[in-house]
């Protein structure tokens, strides 16, 4: 039998890092031994014997956690939003001097949005226009939301590669944020209201027709599948990969 994956979470008392704790608590190859919050001495992890971490703090936050847990040799799956290309970059550097030590950024774990994503990429080059709506619950403290980054990215590289011309838009007069966030040329508009979890739509028009592909987690549940994935695969994956769907066969 292989050793157990001995788990620390952080950011344990949040919507998330709650939610994880009973899922790493029932899965049989796991053993929690750390759940720190805000106050908490990032030491604790290591007296606590942890071999992985997985990081559901808060932006501000995120990058020190996951520094220390690589320079201690802890893997790390992480959720939190705000890696950005520059801490991304920075991440990578430090892996290379702890060339056994994996890290998974994901900005969803949901199997549905990661699909939805994919669906973007695959159908940004057959039309001329392409926008994100995001929807999530109010306490969210970032905007556009990871997710939509990340799907903005994957649809503008997939149109760079296909030599797709930018989306149409005769707009010449705005109030400011009217046309939303421009992410690597993609619009993205977020909404907050109060009973949402976390949702997007990305909305594809060309002349005649729309596909609409949306994706709705309407329970944090639908994350727990992907963490414990992220936490089964992140030691055999050395460095960093940036999406969950590094880790699935998305393939047809
Ligand atoms: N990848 C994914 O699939 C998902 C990612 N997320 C992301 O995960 C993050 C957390 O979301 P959510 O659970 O809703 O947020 P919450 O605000 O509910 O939880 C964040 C928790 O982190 C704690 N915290 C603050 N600072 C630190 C610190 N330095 N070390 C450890 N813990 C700290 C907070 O404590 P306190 O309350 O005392 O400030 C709080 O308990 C967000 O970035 C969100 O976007 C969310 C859902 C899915
Ligand atoms: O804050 C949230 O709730 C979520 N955050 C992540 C994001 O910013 O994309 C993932 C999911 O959308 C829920």
């Amino acid at each position: 039998m292989s050793a157990q994956i001995k788990v620390a979470v952080l950011g344990a008392g949040g919507r998330m890092g709650s939610e994880a704790i009973t899922a790493v608590k029932a899965a049989e190859d796991m053993e929690l031994v750390a759940a720190l919050g805000r106050n908490d001495e990032l030491r604790a992890v290591l007296d606590a014997g942890a071999t992985h971490i997985v990081d559901l703090s808060v932006p501000a936050a995120t990058e020190q956690n996951v520094r220390f847990a690589v320079e201690n040799g802890l893997h790390a799956v992480v959720g939190t939003t705000g890696w950005d290309d520059q801490k991304r970059e920075s991440l990578c550097e430090l892996l290379q001097s702890k060339p056994d030590v994996g890290v998974l950024i994901a900005p969803n774990f949901a199997l549905g949005a990661v699909l939805t994503s994919a669906f973007a990429a695959t159908a940004a080059k057959y039309f001329e226009s392409v926008e994100i709506i995001e929807l999530h619950h109010p306490n969210k403290v970032d905007a556009p939301s990871g997710t939509a980054v990340r799907t903005a990215e994957l649809i503008a590289t997939a149109r760079q590669d296909a030599g797709v011309a930018p989306s149409p838009d005769a707009t010449e007069t705005q109030l400011d944020g009217a046309r939303g966030a421009v992410v690597d040329g993609v619009h993205v508009h977020s909404v907050r209201l109060r009973g949402l979890v976390a949702h997007q739509e990305v909305l594809l028009g060309g002349p005649g027709e729309q596909l609409t592909l949306r994706h709705d987690s309407f329970d944090r549940a639908s994350f727990m599948p992907g963490v414990l994935l992220g936490l089964r695969t992140v030691a055999s994956r050395p460095g960093l990969t940036y999406g969950l769907d590094g880790y699935l066969e998305l393939g047809a």
